[in-house]
């Protein structure tokens, strides 16, 4: 029988996805149209762990916000395990956002949290069926921060609050990663490590990986590069 604490079973599926046409643009407060995604025709195999690389403003973090459901674009569908997220209803996208985990180049974790809390956040407005505390426990454990649970961010480490931060994003089992930019506040040997982290979660878990990055070290080490420049993917 299985306890209300029981932690649940990771899924060992990413998302395949089907990006075609995708158009974003911003409006500047000076009233200036900004053509941040021109065109983008983009598939992603389930469990595929791809490099988005370009230089500043080529469009990565948008691309990025729309392949995560954070923005709708313009124009254009994306299409997860058949399922066109850009015409869910309100309630459903909130739903398919919750399958996705998201990681930062500042990780962006609450200073006056413990990991632990940080780690929960994810879940914090919801009921689960499972012991949260526990199972964030058991995440700060996969990534190598066992016994470091009540640590704040300012005790630990930058690639240590990064291993926080890619643990907050598991809480919720996704289906896809999405990382902007996660080595980019660290050096070489602890992004490596990170890089490994995020691998190892790949094997583990089949999660479907999609980073920006400007470290040719760290794009190379993706399954695949996609080079984007002015919004438009770079055949
Ligand atoms: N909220 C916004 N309002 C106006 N323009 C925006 C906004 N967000 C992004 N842009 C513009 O859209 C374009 C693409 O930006 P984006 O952040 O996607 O690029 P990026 O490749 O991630 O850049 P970086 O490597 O510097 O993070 C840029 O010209 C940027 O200035």
């Amino acid at each position: 029988m299985t306890s209300a604490t029981a932690l649940p079973e990771p899924i060992t599926t990413g998302y395949q996805i089907d990006a075609t046409g995708l158009e974003k643009s911003y409006i500047t407060p000076g009233g200036v149209t900004v053509r941040a995604l021109d065109g983008v025709d983009l598939h992603i195999d389930a469990a595929e762990v791809i490099a988005l690389v370009g230089p500043s403003g080529s469009g990565k973090s948008t691309l990025l916000h729309l392949l995560g459901g954070m923005d709708e674009p313009d124009a254009g569908s994306i299409v997860c395990d058949g399922r066109d997220v850009t015409a869910l209803p309100r309630a459903e996208l909130v739903a398919f956002r919750r399958t996705v985990g998201f990681v930062f180049q500042h990780f962006a974790l609450l200073p006056a949290l413990t990991a632990r809390d940080n780690v929960m956040l994810p879940v914090l407005p919801y009921k689960t069926t499972y012991d949260a505390k526990d199972r964030a426990r058991s995440l700060l454990d996969d990534v190598g921060l066992a016994g470091r649970e009540d640590a704040l961010p300012s005790q630990i480490s930058g690639g240590q609050r990064q291993r926080v931060a890619i643990a907050r994003a598991l809480m919720n089992d996704p289906r896809l990663l999405v990382a902007d930019e996660p080595t980019g506040n660290l050096d070489s040997t602890t992004g490596a490590e990170i890089l490994d982290l995020l691998f190892g979660i790949r094997e583990t878990r089949g999660v479907t990986v999609v980073l920006a990055t400007h470290d040719e070290t760290v794009a190379a080490r993706c399954d695949r590069i996609v080079p984007i420049a002015d919004g438009r993917l770079v055949r």
